[in-house]
């Protein structure tokens, strides 16, 4: 059975929460008085179903049952965790932890708080020792950073608990160790945003101009090497010390007006806003959720690459998907074409007629049999220890045309398959349509004997979990046809 969560607050945050469980294989139940709070996480999930799984190389779990419910109780019942994202109102989530502790004794209750320390969430609650801050990141469903901040009133045991919880739904759970105002991130953030603030106050720079000297050069470092590595790096060879030793003497001097805060009236709030929409306002919030998403998949896929930073926690999450693919018999393989490889046309990708040229189908087969190959442990360690698949045949059909910046996806389907061999059948799909198939025949081989051989027995085992599980699908249309042969 599907383990459940209950998501208090269904607006910007509760949404994305909602959708990580869910896509993660939970069951998701939602409260939220807001009658539009429906549309409004409808909209969230269904931006994060297309992104999420883009992240992945390996199968995503099913989805869980997702329910809107008019209670409190209603939403608890059964649940294994709470995640609580009220608006920010001290006074109203301590009124929401004291309904949720009535019914729902024992249970872990995560606080989205932006700021506000777990010692201040716990007062007056029956068991304080359950509620803690998981502080996310916008959007919840593709960051992967989750700041979890104890205070001593909670058993350590039920934090270990928490951060497992969070691993399991692909998150990195940051323990911030002693509890603090707005936590770690945000004391950043804020930093950042007061400065900003005064720039535009004073004239300096626009809302735009700000964004740009972010994003064309220290936002991407930041990205994947954070502050204090990036300056490692900056201080040259000499290393950090020589980097303290030049800019130490910055700390005294004016860079910075961070204890001194604008006035925040009407007018700062207009001066802001109205940029805002000069910069942006020719799309709509969606809009810009979206093309923030793909440029996150974009980003994080190229971390993963290199299995650095947040790409490596993504990586690891994968690990956790595959073992319990093949382990729990409910989330065994099924009779269905398994969703491998997720791939963006690129430039270099386009040929002389404007579309995606021919290697590349070949290339994108590669990407969907390797993943394949990962997930039944045929992957890097394998090969390292003196055993791979090598392609002995291969057939593409081209059915479709796809276009510079298309998005496809490769599923794989086992047409049979044997301790040495296996027939795949890959198709490579532009949302509904099918593009290319590719047929291929791939022969195990001992690389230093240099001829084929029979699989491990744990990488068959996996093979043939699938190849059975795909022998009740009916033979594709296309399969085993030659050149030239007429429909
Ligand atoms: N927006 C952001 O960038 C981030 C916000 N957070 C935190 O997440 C929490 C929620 O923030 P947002 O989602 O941005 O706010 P929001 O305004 O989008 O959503 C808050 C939701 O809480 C609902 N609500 C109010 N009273 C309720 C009650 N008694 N029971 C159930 N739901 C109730 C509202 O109807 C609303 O849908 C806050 O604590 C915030 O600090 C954390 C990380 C980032
Ligand atoms: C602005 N904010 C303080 C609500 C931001 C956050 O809490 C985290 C984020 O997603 O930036």
């Amino acid at each position: 059975m599907a383990r459940k969560a209950a998501i208090i607050g269904g607006g910007v945050i509760g949404g994305g929460w909602a959708a990580r469980f869910l896509l993660n294989g939970w069951d998701v139940a939602v409260f939220d008085p807001d009658p539009e709070a429906p549309r409004k996480v409808g909209e969230v999930i269904a931006n994060a179903r297309q992104a999420l799984p883009a992240l992945s190389d390996v199968p995503m779990p099913a989805e869980g049952k997702l329910s809107f419910v008019s209670t409190i109780t209603e939403a608890v019942e059964g649940s294994e965790y709470i995640q609580e994202s009220v608006s920010e109102r001290l006074d109203l989530k301590h009124r929401v932890f004291a309904q949720i502790q009535q019914v729902a004794p024992g249970v872990l209750i995560g606080s989205s708080t932006s700021g506000f320390k777990p010692s201040e969430l716990q007062e007056k609650a029956p068991e304080p020792g359950m509620i803690f801050v998981a502080h996310p990141f916008n959007p919840v469903y593709l960051l992967p950073l989750a700041e979890v901040v104890p205070s001593p009133k909670n058993p350590p045991e039920a934090i270990e608990r928490a951060k497992e919880i969070l691993r399991e739904i692909g998150m990195f759970p940051l323990h911030v160790r002693k509890e603090i105002d707005a936590h770690i991130a945000d004391r950043f953030l804020e930093a950042v945003w007061r400065e900003a603030l005064w720039l535009v106050k004073d004239g300096i720079a626009t809302t735009e101009e700000i964004d740009e000297a972010i994003r064309m050069g220290f936002g991407l470092r930041w990205g994947q090497m954070g502050l204090f590595e990036t300056y490692r790096v900056a201080g040259g060879e000499a290393g950090m010390k020589h980097f303290m030793a030049q800019f130490g003497p910055c700390l005294t001097w004016p860079w910075t007006k961070l204890m001194d805060v604008p006035e925040f009236n009407d007018e700062l709030v207009d001066l802001i806003a109205g940029q805002s929409d000069a910069q942006s306002g020719h799309h709509s919030i969606r809009e810009l959720e979206r093309i923030r998403d793909s440029n996150l998949i974009g980003f994080l896929r190229a971390l993963k690459e290199r299995n650095w930073g947040a790409g490596k926690v993504l990586r690891e999450h994968d690990e956790r998907k595959a073992a319990a693919f093949f382990g729990a018999t409910d989330s065994a393989p099924k009779a269905a074409p398994l969703e491998m490889a997720h791939m963006q046309v690129l430039p270099g990708w386009i040929d002389y007629n404007g579309h995606m040229t021919e290697s590349r189908y070949y290339f994108a087969n590669s990407e969907t049999i390797d993943a394949f190959l990962r997930l039944i442990g045929a992957g890097m360690d394998y090969v390292a220890a003196g055993h791979s698949y090598y392609s002995a045949e291969t057939h593409i059909r081209h059915l479709g045309e796809a276009k510079l910046g298309d998005r496809l996806t490769g599923t794989i389907q086992i047409i049979s398959a044997d301790e040495k061999r296996f027939r795949s059948f890959v198709r490579i799909m532009k949302g509904e349509d099918c593009v290319a198939t590719i047929e291929q025949l791939c022969l195990h081989v001992d690389m230093a004997a240099g001829k084929s051989s029979p699989a491990s027995a744990e990488v068959w085992a996996k093979l043939k979990a699938v190849a059975d599980a795909h022998a009740n699908l009916p033979l594709p249309e296309g399969a085993g046809r030659a050149v030239g042969q007429r429909k």
